[in-house]
């Protein structure tokens, strides 16, 4: 059995540290590479941070396992497994990173028999080191974080991510969900450029609700504890369990809201993330 705790106060130290390691790269001239599209970036930086997360924990704790954004598109499986796994996001907001607009986190869950059970989440352009552990609340600086009362979702502000996808397909079901969310109409629609920090946001009481179809296990896994240990909920965008690996999430202060976007989501699938890759 792991000790939470150790695994809390590692994942934060290591956070901290990739933080200065960010802040460093703003200075520098950020070399941009692309994946899956044109504008789905990574820079060394992102693979450096990662490379560091995952040889400190290492070092520590041996028999671990791993799922990183930058590790999987290098070719590794992404498989979670009842092992203890580490799922991070070296830099979640890299588009953000690249423009140095001020949302960028390091996002790093941990997980056992398929559970998150411990999360943490570093704004470090803001210094705010998000924590949680399941059963132990979800903290800001060490401050207690609690979700959002309001369950009208005409007072509500909903975040929400547009990726980089860009097949018009995609893109249109994605523009019907946002039409028929701002005609309810809500009084605002956010987005962080990072879904870390919008889960942060929704845990923090500042936004009613996320949701995104296309979003990645290693974009929320840790951000997934945050809303739950401060009084939120978490569920598939058509109203079903939550499955980390369908790329499709909706984290609301309540059932309420959840379930009212539901209604207005127009669904659609994409390949889940532990799905064999695709031959070439
Ligand atoms: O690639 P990155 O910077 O780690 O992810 C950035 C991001 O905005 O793209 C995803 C898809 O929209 C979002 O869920 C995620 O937070
Ligand atoms: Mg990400
Ligand atoms: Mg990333």
């Amino acid at each position: 059995m792991a000790d939470f705790q150790r695994v809390m106060d590692h994942a934060v130290a290591v956070a901290r540290k990739a933080g200065e390691v960010v802040r460093e790269a703003l200075s520098d001239d950020r070399k941009v590479m692309t994946k899956s599209s044109a504008v789905d970036l990574v820079t060394q930086t992102d693979q450096k941070v990662e490379q560091l997360i995952i040889q400190s924990v290492k070092e520590k704790f041996p028999k671990h396992r791993f799922i990183g954004e930058e590790s999987v598109a290098a070719g590794e499986a992404c498989i979670l497994t009842d092992d203890p796994t580490w799922i991070i996001d070296p830099i979640d907001g890299t588009t953000n990173f690249v423009h140095a607009f001020p949302f960028v986190a390091i996002s790093i869950g941990f997980s056992i028999n398929k559970q998150v059970e411990v999360g943490v989440i570093y704004s470090c352009l803001e210094d705010k080191m998000f924590t949680a552990r399941r059963g132990k609340g979800a903290f800001c600086n060490g401050e207690p974080l609690q979700v959002s009362d309001q369950t009208d979702i005409h007072q509500a502000i909903i975040c929400t991510e547009f990726g980089s996808n860009r097949d018009p397909e995609v893109v249109d079901k994605m523009f019907c969900s946002l039409r028929n969310i701002l005609s309810l109409p809500v009084q605002g629609v956010r987005g962080a450029g990072t879904a870390a920090i919008n889960m942060c946001l929704v845990a923090s009481g500042c936004v009613e609700a996320y949701y995104e179809i296309g979003v990645h296990v290693w974009d929320f896994a840790a951000g997934s504890l945050m809303v739950t240990e401060a009084g939120g909920v978490l569920m598939d965008v058509d109203g079903g369990e939550l499955d980390l690996m369908s790329r499709r999430i909706i984290a609301a202060n309540s059932r309420t809201i959840a379930e009212r976007l539901v209604k207005e989501i127009a669904p659609f699938r994409l390949p889940r993330d532990d799905a064999p890759p695709q031959k070439q």
